[in-house]
């Protein structure tokens, strides 16, 4: 578990990191979202020790990561924690097999378990055919499943995320996010994904804070956070729905959740109130697995009550905005 009260830290007179409180929990995708400079990689940084906050507490396992002094204690630290990047920062001249033994030999491995790491590994990233290929003959998506695999050679716990995405297009996107899925759910690994890009954390992630001047803004589970303030992901995606809906009459969400799917309320609303509604704009969204989304209809101010008391009794999830 990661544990994260109080962080603080600054560049001189730059605070980056102005308080930050969150918890990561075993076994989650967690998305740390924020616009340019928000301090998210600072973060992602003080997370494997490699950058020095002033204050607060952030504890991995229960070890306060400042208070690890001696070498040894760092290194050790370090092991279970793998980092993948935006650049992938791989060897370009080594082969894929030597790129992922690397950390392997660096912890004087025996020959013959580096070997089945490898192979182990190269399956579970899909990379086979490519394991004699030097590194540089590889397309972006390759070289970020390269990453992957020696961020996991140590058998890391944790793996740190640094918008490992971004130079890739968007269907080897979907490919690499599914891989790290892959690597959370059969492997257990924890992992922390820096992004700017909502839509790798409605693909991956199952809890989200989004970053702003070094503060958590909002934090939870994205489906809280998808289902209950959407507006919060607006600045993200480009898209504030509110903004257009009409000024006249009231405007009402009503939302599809896990379990309610109100189509059919929408064909039974005028007929069993006897009023007019229109219905105005409708998102819906994939969140990892399922559909998620909102209506909005628009009705006669007089109508508001008896249309959120109506849909509440038929339990659906509906609010005025
Ligand atoms: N070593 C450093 N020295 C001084 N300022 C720094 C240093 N590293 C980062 N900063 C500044 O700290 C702020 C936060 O940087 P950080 O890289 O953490 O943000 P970010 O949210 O990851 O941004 P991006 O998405 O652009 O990578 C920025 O204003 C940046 O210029």
């Amino acid at each position: 578990m990661i544990e994260i009260s109080d962080l603080q830290l600054s560049y001189g007179e730059l605070e980056v990191l102005n308080g930050i409180n969150l918890n990561i929990y075993d076994g989650d995708i967690y998305g740390i979202i924020g616009q340019s400079g928000a301090g998210k990689s600072t973060l992602l940084g003080c997370i494997n020790g490699l950058q020095k906050y002033e204050s607060g507490s952030l504890k991995v396992d229960g070890i306060e990561v400042k208070d690890l002094k001696k070498n040894f204690e760092i290194r050790e630290f370090r092991r279970n924690i793998g980092m993948i990047f935006q650049q992938f920062a791989i060897i370009d001249r080594e082969t894929v097999y030597k790129n992922i033994a690397i950390p392997l030999e660096c912890w004087k491995y025996k020959k013959s378990e580096i070997d089945k790491k490898v192979k182990e590994l190269v399956r579970l990233v899909g990379l086979e055919e490519k394991i004699k290929e030097k590194a540089k003959n590889l397309s972006g998506g390759q070289k970020q499943r390269v990453a992957i695999a020696r961020a996991l050679a140590l058998d890391s716990k944790i793996l740190l995320c640094d918008e490992a995405t971004s130079a890739l297009d968007p269907k080897i996107t979907k490919d690499i996010l599914a891989l790290l899925r892959k690597v959370n759910e059969t492997l257990g690994v924890t992992i922390v994904v820096v992004t700017h890009e909502m839509s790798v954390v409605k693909q991956i992630c199952n809890r989200v804070a989004v970053l702003d001047e070094g503060k958590v803004a909002v934090e939870g589970t994205v489906e809280d956070i998808l289902l209950h303030s959407p507006q919060v992901f607006a600045a993200f995606t480009g898209e504030d729905e509110t903004k257009i809906l009409p000024t006249e009459g009231k405007n009402i969400r009503i939302v599809y959740t896990k379990d309610s799917h109100p189509e059919k309320i929408f064909s039974q609303l005028s007929r069993d109130l006897g009023i007019n509604y229109t219905l105005v704009y409708g998102s819906m969204d994939r969140y990892r697995d399922k559909l998620m989304g909102s209506v909005y209809i628009n009705v006669d101010v007089e109508d508001v009550d008896k249309v959120i008391e109506y849909l509440h009794m038929k339990s659906i999830k509906a609010e005025v905005v």
